[in-house]
């Protein structure tokens, strides 16, 4: 067996703001059958101690930066964790990123630090008899535990960086960079400084084994100026390191025949029955039951989600006929967008504010249709589970999203492969075409239930990934995946 310790700031189920956490949740199922033991190291915020209520202490830290930690080892969630109890850095209550007050955490860089250092000392052997060959380090919050293997005692272990959102860098002065526990020379190109600071997810970028982004149209813009975000340069260079490993899904947490959260279970064959979700749906949101089709977004209110764009066809949407509920939150503009909305349009559209994960899961089961209009999108979650549950997905052509959704265009729909709709990115006139093509396509019940059919028989489980990490990490440590499964 291959032994990895994933490092993630969040894993689906012990905390969860994003598509982060269900990627880390889900890998280590994934790649058990694939000769690949798979541990998870995150930081132990009050909802991920909750749930581990079997840990036992498996080793203690003085220092890290600025009061003692332990580490607890067990099971949770069906993970197999191992989380940092250190109550100054993430005893803290509701998000993990930021306070009540909406900022970011001032000391941010100490909690991810540590993260990242504590990953960096098991590799080295803290924990008597646990000795991972590869570290899987997931965007910036994990971003400096290649640099500690890098500029540290041994780097033997192999590291795996992998991009989800390359719009957070985790960049600070550097001023901090004294206190990093690094050694002077890593305060250059080849180390951790960037633009004349620190930045954790550059260090990640330049000092791991190898790059992998959630998917393969990503991982080629990100190594163009449009889409890199000033790392386009250093993804360049390494070039031959950076792959696009596209996403999968949990598909039994995401199983609308077993689904517990809906009010009516269907597969594709009974996929008529989702009118029963679709009526909890609208009565939830307080819609009208007409006939037109009932839109959908779940998604961080964002520039990045193209919400501003939406915002802007709200109006045309409503007067296709179609109805919009929306569940997520964000920016402040943009959620007074929608809610300004909501007021324009009673009954046609509808907005819950904060985060709901039973909820998402009936949007998926009741909504005729997905909207996703990203500006830019590493992977994207939510069109995957929108194929999964026959929520036909109308999304922006770019990054996973380009390499997930077939469009329904002439030639698509003749050969019978149609899965969704696309549109040209950051382009509102483009967003409303694809809206009234979707609606139009609706009125043709027939065809709109072929593309949600084929949607939900689309292979969007991790199988085919999984045997790419797995792969990927073999190759890092030179080994056969055939001889190594017989070990
Ligand atoms: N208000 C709400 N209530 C309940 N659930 C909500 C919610 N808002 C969002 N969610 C859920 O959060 C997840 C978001 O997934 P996305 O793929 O959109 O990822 P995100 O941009 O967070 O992550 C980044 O990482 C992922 C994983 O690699 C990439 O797919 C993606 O492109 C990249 O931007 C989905 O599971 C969605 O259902």
């Amino acid at each position: 067996m291959i032994e990895v310790l994933s490092v993630a700031s969040e894993a689906y189920p012990l905390i969860k703001t994003g598509g982060l956490a269900d990627v880390a949740g889900a890998l280590p199922a994934a790649l058990a059958p694939r000769g690949v033991t798979m541990r998870t190291l995150v930081p132990g915020y009050p909802s991920v101690l909750e749930k581990l209520t079997s840990g036992r202490q498996v080793a203690a830290v003085d220092d890290l930066w600025g009061g003692p930690a332990r580490l607890l080892a067990g099971r949770a969630g069906g993970l197999d964790v191992i989380a940092i109890e250190a109550a100054h850095l993430y005893d803290r209550p509701g998000n993990p990123y930021m306070g009540p007050d909406g900022w970011d955490w001032p000391d941010n860089w100490k909690r991810f630090a540590g993260l990242s250092w504590i990953a960096s000392e098991l590799a080295l052997g803290l924990v008597e008899g646990y000795r991972p060959q590869v570290l899987h380090c997931h965007d910036w919050q994990a971003g400096l535990a290649p640099a500690y293997v890098k500029f540290g005692p041994s780097d033997r272990i192999k590291t795996v960086m992998t991009v989800h959102n390359i719009a957070f860098k985790g960049s600070f002065g550097p001023d901090i960079f004294p206190q990093l526990r690094l050694p002077a020379h890593a305060y250059g190109v080849s180390g951790v400084e960037y633009y004349g600071g620190v930045s954790f997810l550059k260090s990640g970028l330049e000092c791991a084994d190898a790059v992998t982004t959630v998917s393969p149209n990503y991982a080629d813009e990100i190594r163009t100026p449009a889409f890199g975000m000033g790392l386009e340069g250093l993804l360049n260079g390494r070039a031959d390191s950076v792959y696009g490993i596209l996403n999968g899904i949990d598909t039994d947490v995401w199983d609308p025949a077993t689904d517990p959260a809906l009010s009516q279970n269907y597969t594709a064959a009974t996929v008529h029955q989702r009118r029963v979700n679709k009526q909890a749906l609208i009565e939830r949101f307080g819609l009208d039951g007409e006939d037109g089709p009932l839109f959908c977004v779940i998604s961080r209110l964002t520039g990045q989600k193209g919400m501003d764009l939406l915002i802007q066809v709200v109006d045309g949407l409503v007067a296709l006929g179609g109805r919009l509920c929306v569940l997520g939150s964000g920016e402040p503009h943009l959620e007074d967008g929608f809610r300004h909305a909501t007021a324009r349009h009673p009954g046609k559209v509808g907005l819950i504010t904060g985060y709901d994960e039973p909820l998402s899961h009936l949007m998926q089961a009741g909504a005729d249709a997905i909207l996703i209009p990203s500006r830019f999108e590493p992977c994207g979650l939510t069109q995957l589970y929108g194929l999964r549950y026959g929520c036909v997905p109308v999304v922006s052509r770019i990054g996973g999203l380009a390499d997930t959704v077939i469009d329904a265009n002439p030639a698509a729909l003749l050969a019978g492969v149609a899965t969704g709709f696309k549109h040209d990115a950051d382009n509102a006139h483009a967003l409303y075409e694809a809206i009234r093509k979707a609606t139009m396509t609706f009125a043709d019940e027939k065809t709109w239930r072929k593309i949600q059919r084929r949607g939900m028989k689309s292979d969007v489980s991790w199988a085919a990934s999984a045997e790419r990490y797995a792969d990927l990490y073999a190759d890092l440590i030179g080994v056969r995946r055939d001889d190594n499964q017989d070990d």
